[in-house]
C-alpha cells in the first residue's frame, strides 16, 4: 500500500514540477487504516493540514484515484455562504459533468484536468491559488449549482481566483443563516469513500427538492476561520438541520421498507441501510455521523443513545472496532453537551464549569440542556421550579448563587437559602427536626442540620436507613451509596471520599447481583474478610442479631422435628405393644422410655417458641429475649431428646445447611455477650437489615513474597475497586432501579449451581425452577441499557454442593438443561483425571455454555465465567482477581488500539512530509 501511495504522490509531485504555477499545491490522502488486522476494512481518518487546494478537477481526480486504491479522501469544508448559495446554483448535470470529465482525465492517466467541464463548456479553475485546508471531497447529500451562461462562467472563474471553497449545504428551508462549518482553525476533516463521488450526482438528483448546495472555489483567508472560531466559546460546535425523519427509506440508496434495519446519524438524523451505512459514515471518528456531519453537534434527543449502536452496525464491524467507535462517540469533543445550554442557578455554564460539574465524584445523572438549581452546601440538585432530584458532590464552583425560589417551594422554610418544597418539609419532620414558624436551616453535605445563627445540630437526616427509605417514598434523592460508606470500610488504608474525587478514574466499580440464596451476601462478606475491610459497627450489630434470631429459628425447627419424632416413636411402640400384648403399665413405660420426650418446663418453652415461629413473631421477640432464654437453650442443648433430634437433622427439610454451623455453637451464641467471629459473620444469613444495597471499597494487597509478582502487580495494587452488592429485590420490576448503577465497570452475576433442583412458588401458586428465575434476572440485567458495552462475569457458586447432589439430581430436572447428556467413563479412576472430568465438572461447563450462549445472543459479546465456592476465601479472591484481569486487559486493549492509531497517523504524516519535501 505504501508503494502504491508513493507512486500516486510521485505522479502528483512530478505534475507539480511540470506546471509549477498551476499545481503549486500540497495535499495528502487519508491513509488506509493499517493498524490491527481487525480494523483493516475501516478507512481511518487522518487529519491533515493542507495549505493549498488544487483545482476542483484535481480534487476530483484525487478522489477517483483514491477510489482505485480504496482510499478515503479528506475534504476541506470551510464556510457556508448563503449569498453565494442563492446566487450560484449548480445543477446536478453540471456536477455530473465535472465528475465525468475528471473520470475521463483519470482514465487517460493525466492530471491535467485544470478545467471543469460542464454543459456550457470548459472552465479553467483556480490555478495555483493558495488556500489552507485539507484536501478532499464533500459528501453533501445534495450539491447543485446553476450556471446559466458564459457570464456565470466568468463569474465563477473570477470567484475561483478569490476563493477556494467547497461548500455544502443541507438546509431544506431557507438558508437564512450563516454558520461556520468548522469551529477551529485546524480544520476538521471528513472522509469520503470514493463511491460517494460516483453516487454524488444521484444523491443530488434525489435530494434536490429539499436541499440546496453550492460549490464555490475561493481562497480561504485564515481570518475567515479564526474570526468565527474566536467568537465561539470553546466547547461550542455548530448545529446542523435535521433531515426529514419520517422517511422510511435509506437516505443514500432510497431503498428499504418500514422494518428495514437502519442506523441513524446522531447529528442530522439521516437513516442508512446496511449497504450504505459504512459508506455514508466512513471511519466514524466521532461515532455514528454522516461524513458531512463530522464536527457538528449531536441532536440532544440522541444523547441517551451515545455509545449504544444498533445490532446492524455490530454485525458489520468487529467488536474491537465497535468498541473503539463507541468510545470515540462518547468521548469526542463535538459530542459533548454544549455548556451554554446548561444554566445553573440562573447562569449559563462556561466550559470549565461544565467540566468541573461532570468530572466530580458524583455528577448529575444524564445531564441535558436545561435550567437547574444547585445547593453547593448540601449538594442538592434539581430542575428549576422542581424539588431536588439528586444529591451530587457539594462545593462545586458552578453557576450563580442559589435563589430562594429555585425550587418554587411554598413552605416558608429555607434550607441553605432555598425555600423548600412540601416533600422536603415532610422529610425534615420525619427526621425529627422542629420546623415550627419561619425557620432557616443550614444543611451540610453529611446531613447535619443547624438552625441559622445557632451552633447546635438539630438533627442528622442521613443517619437512619429508615429515613432514606422515607426519602425514596417521597421521591426525594438520597446521598450516593458509596458516598455513605464510612472511612473504616475502606480497605488498605485508602480514604474513600478524597481519593475518589481526585482520582475517580482509578476506582473500578463492580456490581454484584444475583437471585436470592445465590450467595451474593456470602461473597461480599468473604471479600470483606479477605481484603481486611472491617465490618461497620452497624453491620456488626445487625449480623449479631441475625445470628441470634436465626439460632432460635433453627432451635424451633429442631423442636418441631422432636415433636414429630416423639410422636413417631410413640406410635411405633404402641403398635409393638398391640402386636405383643403385655401388662397394662406398659404404655406408661413407653412414654418414659421415649428418647424424644422432654420435661414439662422445656415443653412449655418449645410450645411457646413454635407458636411464635408459626405466627412469624420471632423477629419481634429475638434477639431482645436472648438474655432471658440463654439458660433454657443451654439446658435444651444438653438434653438427650434434643441431641437425638439433632442427630437426625438431615431429615428436617426446613433446616438450612448453615444451621449446623450455628447449632454447634448454640450455647455460646445464645449468651448476651456473644461477639461473632469472622467465620460466624460469613455463615450468617444476610448482611444488614438495610435496603439491600451494600458497598465496600478495597484494593488487592501487594504480594510480598515474590518480587517479580510484586512488579507485575504494582499496577493493580494502585487500582481501587468498589464492590456494590445489590439484592434481587432492589433491582425492581423490569430492573428499573438498575440505572442507578450505570457507572459500574463490570457486572458480576452470581448463580447457585444448586438452583436447578430448587423451586419457588409465586403468588398464584405456580412453581418455577429457580434456575429459570436466575436466567430471567440475568437476561433483564444484561439487556438493561445501562450495562450495554459493560463486561460481565458470571460466577457459578456452590460448586461444593453440586458435587454432592449431582449424582442423585440429574441436571435435566431443569427444562433449560434438557439436553445435558454427558458420556461418563465407567473406569473407576478415570472420572477424576483431567481428561475425563467429573460429572459435576461437566455439569458446570454445560451450564456455563448455556449462559454464554444466552449472553452472546443478547449482547454479541463474550461472557466471562468462573466457578465459585463462596464459603472458601481463596475461591472469592480468585473470582475477584479475575475481574481485575478483565478490566486490566480491557484497558490495555484500548491503549494498544490508541497506540496503533497514533503510530498510524504519525507514519502517514512522515510519509506526507517526505513526499512534499
Ligand atoms: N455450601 C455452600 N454454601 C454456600 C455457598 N455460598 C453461599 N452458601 C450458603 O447459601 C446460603 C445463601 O447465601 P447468601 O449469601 O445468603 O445468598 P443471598 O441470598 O445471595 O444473600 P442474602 O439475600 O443476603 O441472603 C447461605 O446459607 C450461605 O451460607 C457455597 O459456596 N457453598
Ligand atoms: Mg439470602
Amino acid at each position: 500500500m505504501a508503494a502504491v501511495l508513493k507512486s500516486l504522490f510521485q505522479v502528483s509531485t512530478s505534475k507539480k514540477e511540470d506546471n509549477q504555477e498551476e499545481f503549486d499545491v500540497e495535499y495528502s490522502f487519508a491513509e488506509e487504516y493499517s493498524g490491527p488486522p481487525v480494523s483493516y476494512d475501516i478507512p481511518k481518518v487522518v487529519p491533515v493540514d493542507v495549505h493549498r487546494i488544487p483545482t476542483a478537477s484535481v480534487v476530483a481526480t484525487a478522489a477517483i484515484l483514491s477510489k482505485n486504491l480504496s482510499l478515503p479522501v479528506i475534504e476541506p469544508i470551510v464556510k457556508r455562504d448563503p449569498q453565494s448559495i442563492k446566487n450560484q446554483k449548480l445543477k446536478e448535470s453540471d456536477l455530473d459533468s465535472v465528475v465525468t470529465s475528471v473520470c475521463v482525465d483519470n482514465e487517460d492517466s493525466t492530471l491535467e484536468s485544470e478545467y471543469v467541464e460542464n454543459d456550457h463548456g470548459c472552465y479553467r479553475a483556480s490555478d495555483g491559488i493558495e488556500s489552507s485546508g485539507t484536501l478532499g471531497f464533500s459528501d453533501s447529500h445534495d450539491n447543485s449549482r446553476e450556471l446559466s451562461g458564459s457570464s456565470d462562467v466568468e463569474d465563477l472563474v473570477d470567484e475561483c481566483k478569490e476563493e477556494v471553497r467547497f461548500v455544502s449545504e443541507s438546509n431544506p428551508v431557507g438558508l437564512d443563516y450563516e454558520e461556520p462549518i468548522l469551529s477551529s482553525p485546524d480544520l476538521s476533516c471528513e472522509v469520503l469513500s470514493c463511491e460517494e463521488v460516483e453516487d454524488y450526482a444521484d444523491e443530488v438528483a434525489v435530494n434536490q427538492g429539499n436541499r440546496t448546495a453550492v460549490v464555490t472555489f475561493g481562497e480561504i483567508q485564515s481570518s475567515d476561520v479564526s474570526t468565527d472560531s474566536d467568537e465561539e466559546e470553546p466547547g461550542m460546535f455548530p448545529e446542523k438541520p435535521i433531515v426529514s425523519s419520517d422517511s422510511k427509506k435509506c437516505f443514500r440508496c432510497h431503498r428499504g421498507k418500514r422494518f428495514t434495519e437502519r442506523e441513524v446519524c446522531i447529528v442530522c438524523g439521516a437513516k442508512y441501510c446496511i449497504n450504505c451505512v459504512l459508506r455514508a459514515m466512513g471511519a466514524m471518528p466521532e461515532g455514528r455521523k454522516c461524513i458531512t456531519c463530522i464536527g457538528y453537534r449531536i441532536i440532544e434527543s440522541k444523547r441517551d443513545s451515545l455509545g449504544k449502536c444498533s445490532a446492524m452496525l455490530k454485525r458489520l464491524l468487529s467488536k474491537w472496532q465497535m468498541n473503539e467507535i463507541m468510545e470515540l462517540e462518547k468521548s469526542c469533543q463535538a459530542n459533548q453537551l454544549p455548556p451554554h445550554l446548561v444554566s445553573v442557578n440562573g447562569r449559563c455554564l462556561s466550559l470549565r464549569e461544565l467540566v468541573d460539574l461532570l468530572s466530580c465524584a458524583y455528577p448529575p445523572k444524564k445531564l441535558r440542556p436545561g435550567k437547574y438549581w444547585y445547593d453547593k452546601v448540601a449538594g442538592f440538585w434539581g430542575k428549576e421550579g422542581h424539588k431536588p432530584c439528586q444529591i451530587i458532590s457539594p462545593q462545586l464552583a458552578v453557576g450563580d448563587t442559589i435563589k430562594r425560589d429555585a425550587s418554587k417551594g411554598n413552605t416558608n422554610i429555607l434550607i441553605n437559602g432555598r425555600e423548600i418544597t412540601q416533600a422536603e418539609l415532610y422529610m425534615l419532620k420525619l427526621a425529627g427536626i422542629n420546623c415550627e414558624g419561619n425557620v432557616c436551616f443550614w444543611l451540610s453535605a453529611d446531613g447535619s442540620c443547624q438552625e441559622e445563627g445557632m451552633n447546635n445540630v438539630v438533627g442528622k437526616i442521613w443517619d437512619k436507613t429508615t429515613h432514606k427509605l422515607f426519602c425514596a417514598a417521597l421521591r426525594l434523592p438520597i446521598p450516593p451509596v458509596s458516598a455513605n460508606s464510612s472511612d473504616e470500610e475502606v480497605g488498605s488504608g485508602l480514604g474513600a471520599g478524597d481519593s475518589r474525587s481526585t482520582d475517580s478514574k482509578k476506582l473500578n466499580k463492580l456490581l454484584l447481583a444475583g437471585c436470592d440464596q445465590s450467595g451474593t451476601s456470602t461473597l461480599f462478606k468473604q471479600a470483606k474478610i479477605v481484603y481486611r475491610v472491617p465490618f461497620s459497627e452497624e453491620e456488626h450489630q445487625n449480623i449479631t442479631y441475625t445470628i441470634q434470631r436465626n439460632l432460635y429459628r433453627y432451635i424451633a425447627i429442631l423442636l418441631e422435628g422432636r415433636e414429630k419424632f416423639e410422636e413417631e416413636y410413640h406410635v411405633e411402640m404402641r403398635k409393638k405393644w398391640l402386636d405383643e400384648p403385655g401388662p397394662s403399665v406398659l404404655p406408661d413405660l413407653i412414654e418414659e422410655e421415649n428418647i424424644y420426650s422432654i420435661s414439662p418446663r422445656l415443653k412449655n418453652f418449645s410450645d411457646w417458641l413454635l407458636q411464635a415461629m408459626m405466627l412469624g413473631n420471632l423477629e419481634v421477640i429475638f434477639p431482645a429475649a436472648t438474655r432471658e432464654y440463654a439458660a433454657v437453650v443451654e439446658e435444651l442443648w444438653k438434653h438427650k431428646a434434643f441431641q437425638a433430634t439433632y442427630q437426625r437433622r438431615n431429615e428436617l427439610q426446613m433446616l438450612p445447611r448453615v444451621a449446623n454451623y450455628f447449632l454447634d455453637h448454640a450455647v455460646e451464641i445464645s449468651k448476651a455477650d456473644y461477639n461473632p467471629s469472622d467465620m460466624d459473620k460469613l455463615y450468617a444469613e444476610g448482611i444488614t437489615s438495610s435496603n439491600g444495597v451494600a458497598c465496600m471499597d478495597f484494593s488487592f494487597p501487594n504480594p510480598t513474597q515474590d518480587s517479580y509478582m510484586e512488579a507485575v502487580d504494582q499496577y493493580s495494587s494502585s487500582m481501587r475497586y468498589q464492590l456494590i452488592r445489590v439484592h434481587a429485590s432492589c433491582v425492581g420490576k423490569n430492573c428499573k432501579w438498575l440505572e442507578m448503577f450505570e457507572d459500574v465497570d463490570l457486572v458480576i452475576f452470581c448463580v447457585s449451581l444448586t438452583e436447578y433442583t430448587e423451586y419457588m412458588e409465586d403468588y398464584n401458586g405456580i412453581c418455577t425452577n429457580k434456575m429459570m428465575e436466575s436466567k430471567k434476572l440475568f437476561e433483564n440485567i444484561i439487556s438493561h441499557p445501562s450495562f450495554a458495552q459493560k463486561h460481565c462475569l458470571l460466577l457459578l457458586n456452590k460448586f461444593d454442593i453440586l458435587e454432592e447432589i449431582i449424582e442423585q439430581a440429574p441436571l435435566s430436572e431443569c427444562e433449560w438443561f434438557q439436553d445435558f447428556n454427558p458420556v461418563i467413563s465407567r473406569h473407576p479412576n478415570s472420572n477424576t483425571s483431567n481428561n475425563n472430568p467429573s460429572l459435576a465438572q461437566r455439569a458446570y461447563h454445560y451450564i456455563a455454555v448455556q449462559f454464554k450462549r444466552l449472553y452472546y445472543s443478547i449482547t454479541q459479546q463474550k461472557l466471562y465465567v468462573s466457578q465459585l465456592t463462596a464459603l472458601e476465601p481463596d475461591s472469592v479472591d480468585g473470582a475477584l482477581k479475575y475481574t481485575r484481569e478483565i478490566l486490566k486487559w480491557d484497558e490495555e486493549k484500548h491503549k494498544i488500539m490508541r497506540d496503533w492509531m497514533t503510530e498510524d497517523a504519525e507514519a502517514s504524516t512522515t510519509l506526507e512530509a517526505s513526499i512534499t519535501t
